[in-house]
């Protein structure tokens, strides 16, 4: 598709190295067959540049309201649920799934369907600047191949896994187990097959709610036997928790019962977490299991305010997903200030500095979700050495939401590019992401 060009971008320059360490200033980083090679400060640029060091590069020298940052992470989506966004929000989880989600995942039998939604998302998701995803599919092996393709067709990094389920439900949509099992190995077999350095497969128990104990086994197994990150939900509605508790009477806990199967290991990402006990927090933690926190979703289907900054206290690895359909909002940017205002609501409640801060939460949807999905030794910051997956942003884009001020932003140069990222991470939109890159190579050109 696109040429991957050398590139070297001059301009104001933001990422972070830990939860508590942003970095943005001016300066330039080069890009060469998709990786940083070098970084450093302006005059180093106007130096090298000078002695012909960047003669086989494209320069972008960013405008004083732009800025790059490292394109967003979503931990956690479901790429069939799309054409659901925004309605039939009226129930909890259960019953959500039972009435609207499961008789829509059924429709993916249908690989045309599945082909022409999994277009839409992809794209959808590379405008709003997700330029790696971690997706759910349906329970159909063509159908989620679509999803596999659409990706590798537009170049978005993702992480997709066919669902599993075993359980028998009212919509009719589940697998026998020997079936499921097969069609699992079929899946990432097929996905390897395709040998695409962005497109990886992953092992999908949809909930415990929806797989018994020998499914959940296979999949462990299958994990193992791949080498494959697994994901699945937890704890995210107290009703969900009380069946898995009944139907699983051995086990003392949700997590438990993913335990006892081998599904909780160092390469698992678990959405929701959002009821978890201390005994579970320290289960999570000490098998290496991240945690995908979609505050949309467990607002609009009332499942619960998860306590995130307990999460990231028990020293266990947060990331951010949208969670569509349940999350109403396709983009990281509103799980950004989503999550900022869960952990505000809970801090009002009397939970001492408690907030999540803004510089806090860009980390979670960049280098904190790089790390939940075990891919932050290429993406997720800037590290020399890195894949480019970044985001040219463009403050007062026009027709965008942010207006500009003259001469109202802070005049040291370090505060006012502070000020320009703050501006773009409470007010932006997909409108201020003019261009996104993935590994290098441009898959949004809005400039
Ligand atoms: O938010 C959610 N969306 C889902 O599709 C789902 N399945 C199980 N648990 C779930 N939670
Ligand atoms: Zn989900």
């Amino acid at each position: 598709m696109k040429d991957n060009k050398n590139i070297v971008f001059t301009g104001i320059i933001a990422s972070s190295s830990s939860l508590n360490n942003l970095e943005i200033n001016s300066g330039y980083i080069a890009v060469k067959d998709g990786k940083i090679t070098k970084r450093g400060s302006t005059e180093e640029f106007d130096r090298l540049e000078k002695s012909g060091e960047f003669s086989t590069f494209e320069i972008v020298k960013l405008s004083p309201d732009q800025f790059i940052i490292p394109g967003f992470v979503d931990c956690h989506t479901h790429a069939p649920q799309f054409p659901n966004i925004g309605l039939g929000l009226d129930r909890p989880l259960l019953e959500w799934l039972a009435k609207y989600t499961f008789h829509l995942e059924k429709k993916y039998s249908d690989t045309e369907f599945a082909a022409k939604v999994y277009d839409q998302v992809v794209q959808r998701l590379l405008k709003n600047g997700t330029t790696t995803a971690c997706y759910f599919g349906s329970l159909h092996v063509e159908g989620t191949l679509e999803l596999v393709k659409s990706a590798i067709k537009h170049h978005q990094r993702a992480l997709i896994g066919k669902v599993s389920m075993n359980k028998e439900n009212f919509a009719e949509y589940y697998n026998e187990t020997k079936k499921e099992l097969e069609e699992v190995e079929t899946f990432i077999k097929q996905v390897i097959s395709y040998q695409n350095e962005l497109v990886e497969p992953v092992v999908t128990p949809r909930f415990a709610v929806s797989c018994d104990k020998e499914l959940m086994d296979g999949l462990g197994s299958i994990a193992k036997k791949y080498d494959c990150r697994i994901q699945s939900h937890i704890s995210e509605n107290t009703s969900e928790i009380d069946y898995v508790l009944e139907t699983n009477p051995k086990c003392k806990s949700y997590g438990h019962v993913y335990d006892e199967s081998g599904i909780l290991t160092n390469k698992c990402i678990m959405a929701h977490a959002v009821h978890l006990t201390e005994d579970e927090l320290t289960l999570l933690s000490s098998k290496g299991v991240s945690v995908a926190h979609c505050p949309a979703s467990n607002t609009r289907l009332k499942s619960g305010l998860c306590p995130v900054r307990e999460i990231i206290n028990a020293n266990i690895t947060v990331g951010l997903g949208t969670d569509v359909s349940g999350g109403d909002n396709a983009s990281i940017l509103d799980a950004i200030r989503r999550t900022m205002d869960i952990s505000t609501c809970l801090e009002m409640r009397g939970n001492d500095k408690y907030a999540l801060d803004w510089k806090e939460a860009f980390y979670l949807a960049t280098l904190g979700g790089a790390k939940a999905l075990n891919l932050d030794h290429k993406i997720g910051n800037f590290d020399i050495g890195k894949e480019f997956d970044a985001l040219l942003v463009d403050v007062y884009a026009k027709g965008g939401q942010i207006d500009k001020f003259e001469g109202t932003l802070q005049s040291n140069p370090d505060e006012y590019a502070l000020d320009l990222l703050q501006k773009f991470i409470f007010v932006g939109d997909d409108r201020n992401i003019v261009q996104v890159y993935v590994k290098g190579e441009k898959v949004k050109d809005a400039l």
